[in-house]
């Protein structure tokens, strides 16, 4: 280890390089459009590698990756992490276990978002595909998708994820109007969770768009 730096250099590249190919993929979807969304990875008990502010996310380059602390602390930069960064951090606070966590502004998922708000929730039931969730094993069983509403205020918003998390395991929320956030233990169980709310929430709008 680099001893002028609070954590390995060498696991920040590697880190680095997986959000970038994976990111790569996602805006390839268009889930990351006009420099929106933000992405990271635990480095270390104590440290996050996340997206710098107003990067544009599908071009992403090991310049565009920094370090935080846990309390949201840029360390060892001048960068300005994403504005969102509160979102990231206390989730890597609350559960020593999660390794990543990703945002995303979908067209689906903001529609969605728009839709569900006055409910606050989505409400999924029935689908093979909840078994993409880790912990799920069948497909009899529903999962309630929070929606929050949207603030530039992130500890107000982050007091509102922890509450639910006091009441209920999950692993994303969406914003009304803004996206999803989803996060699991490294990049593809995040990654696949994300995929799978993606997923749910087009078949979901498309079921009321054909049940009108
Ligand atoms: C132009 S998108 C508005 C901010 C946002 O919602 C987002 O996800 C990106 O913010 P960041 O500071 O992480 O670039
Ligand atoms: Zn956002």
């Amino acid at each position: 280890m680099n001893s002028a730096l609070p954590y390995d250099p060498q696991r920040l590249s590697h880190c680095a390089g997986e959000i970038i190919v994976n990111v790569r993929e996602l805006a390839q979807r268009g889930w990351t459009p006009a420099t929106s969304s933000n992405f990271s990875t635990r480095i270390d008990a104590g440290h996050v590698a996340i997206t710098v502010s107003g990067r544009d996310k599908g071009r992403l380059t090991e310049a565009d990756i920094m370090v935080v602390d846990l309390d949201g602390t840029p360390v060892a930069t001048s960068h300005r992490p994403s504005a969102e960064t509160l979102l990231h951090t206390q989730l890597y606070k609350r559960y020593p276990q999660i390794g990543c966590v990703l945002h995303t502004h979908s067209q689906t998922q903001t529609v969605a978002s728009r839709l569900y708000a006055g409910r606050g929730h989505v409400h999924l039931e029935g689908y093979e595909l909840l078994k993409a969730f880790s912990g799920n094993t069948t497909h009899e069983m529903a999962l309630e998708l929070p929606v929050y509403p949207n603030t530039q205020d992130m500890p107000t918003l982050a007091a509102q994820v922890d509450a639910t998390l006091d009441q209920q395991p999950m692993w994303g929320y969406l914003i009304d109007g803004h996206g999803l956030y989803a996060w699991g233990r490294d990049m593809a169980e995040a990654r696949r969770h994300l995929e799978a709310f993606e997923f749910l929430l087009g078949c979901e709008l498309e079921l009321r768009r054909l049940q009108r």
